[in-house]
């Protein structure tokens, strides 16, 4: 380990740090946010590493179980899963955790209860697994005013109450991005030294993209506009060079790049799944949030992606996520569609 490189450098701006920074703004706080945030942080560290050592300590492939999708667990859907229960538990800050791989709400004992509600896909993009490509986990916060009578039903709040929302990226390196309404930050797993360190200070998405992202296996099953969208990003019409497709099939690398780059991520609705494939509490919703905190967009296909208030905690809901000028595109081609009636 390089020390005197380590110790010369001044920038070593932990997540820690950044985080009590942006408490010290909120003198009524006390702190509980950090203490969710470090045990959220512990679970991603926990997962990196398992990730890291998938093939080595027999955690590749299934679990053997199918959860509430009706998707075959992996085996690292369910260490996952379990990690982040612990964590957020054993926090002392939560009264009510909604998981992908868990069919009901988890009400937490009233002794080990706070004020925060977090909805989390432990494992995001499990189909990449097996195969090495980035994973990653994602998740959002709300608050709950009254702890003692909480009920899953407080989980159903639109995307817009929203008080935090993140993701952690398991890739060639280990990126948490966060934002807590006050724009969106990006740190790296320094392995060394076992600590998040900001490298991608304010994330702001460019505001027009060279990049679509899109499953276009579906594409037969696709309605107009979309449809009408990817044509124009083949084929521009006003003389434009082609976007360039780039698909990885895991939301959280799709979004990071989004973010960083510009462009449009999209997994619309289809004949074959009328309300798209991304679930709205622990996908739609904290990626929206990112992406409007980033200077984005998310939409529906309807609406405003994070003015949808859930009625299930599993509900799907089609997504447009990306740069400013490319989701205004894509609600005009609606708006259009259903001005012909389409
Ligand atoms: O294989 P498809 O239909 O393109 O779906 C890919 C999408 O499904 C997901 O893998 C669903 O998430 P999970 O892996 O958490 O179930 C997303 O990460 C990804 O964007
Ligand atoms: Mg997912
Ligand atoms: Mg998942």
């Amino acid at each position: 380990m390089d020390h005197e490189a380590d110790a010369n450098r001044t920038d070593l701006m932990t997540i820690t740090r950044f985080v009590l920074n942006e408490q010290s703004k909120y003198p009524e706080s006390r702190g509980d946010f950090t203490i969710l945030l470090s045990h959220i942080l512990l679970g991603c560290k926990f997962v990196c590493s398992a990730v890291n050592k998938a093939g080595l300590a027999n955690n590749l492939g299934l679990a053997g179980d199918t959860n509430v999708q009706g998707e075959e667990q992996k085996k690292l859907d369910v260490i996952s899963n379990e990690v982040f229960v612990k964590a957020l538990i054993s926090s002392g800050r939560t009264c009510l955790l909604v998981s992908e791989e868990i069919e009901d709400a988890i009400i937490v004992p009233p002794a080990l209860r706070g004020k925060y509600i977090v909805v989390f896909d432990p494992l995001d993009g499990s189909s990449n697994i097996d195969c090495g490509v980035s994973i990653g986990t994602i998740f959002g916060i709300y608050t709950v005013k009254d702890t003692a009578n909480v009920a899953v039903e407080a989980a159903l709040q639109s995307g817009s109450s929203l008080v935090a929302a993140g993701y952690c990226m398991y890739g060639s390196s280990c990126t948490f991005v966060l934002s807590t309404g006050n724009g969106v930050n990006g740190f790296t797993l320094d392995p060394s030294l076992g600590e998040f360190i900001l490298t991608h200070p304010n994330i702001k998405i460019p505001k027009k993209g060279k990049l679509y992202s899109v499953n276009e296996g579906n594409a037969k099953n696709w309605d107009e506009p979309t449809t009408k969208y990817v044509e124009n990003c083949k084929f521009p019409k006003d003389g434009s060079p082609p976007k360039s497709l780039r698909y990885i099939g895991s939301m959280v690398a799709d979004i990071h790049r989004t973010l960083l780059y510009g462009g449009i991520f999209m997994y619309p609705a289809d004949m074959k799944n009328p309300n798209g494939k991304l679930r709205l509490l622990y996908e739609v919703f904290p990626m929206s949030y990112l992406m409007e905190q980033a200077g984005g967009q998310a939409f529906t296909g309807k609406q405003r992606a994070l003015d949808v208030v859930p009625e299930k905690i599993h509900d799907r809901s089609p997504v447009f996520l990306g740069s400013y000028d490319e989701i205004e595109q894509m609600k005009e081609l609606y708006a259009n569609s259903k001005a012909n009636g389409e």
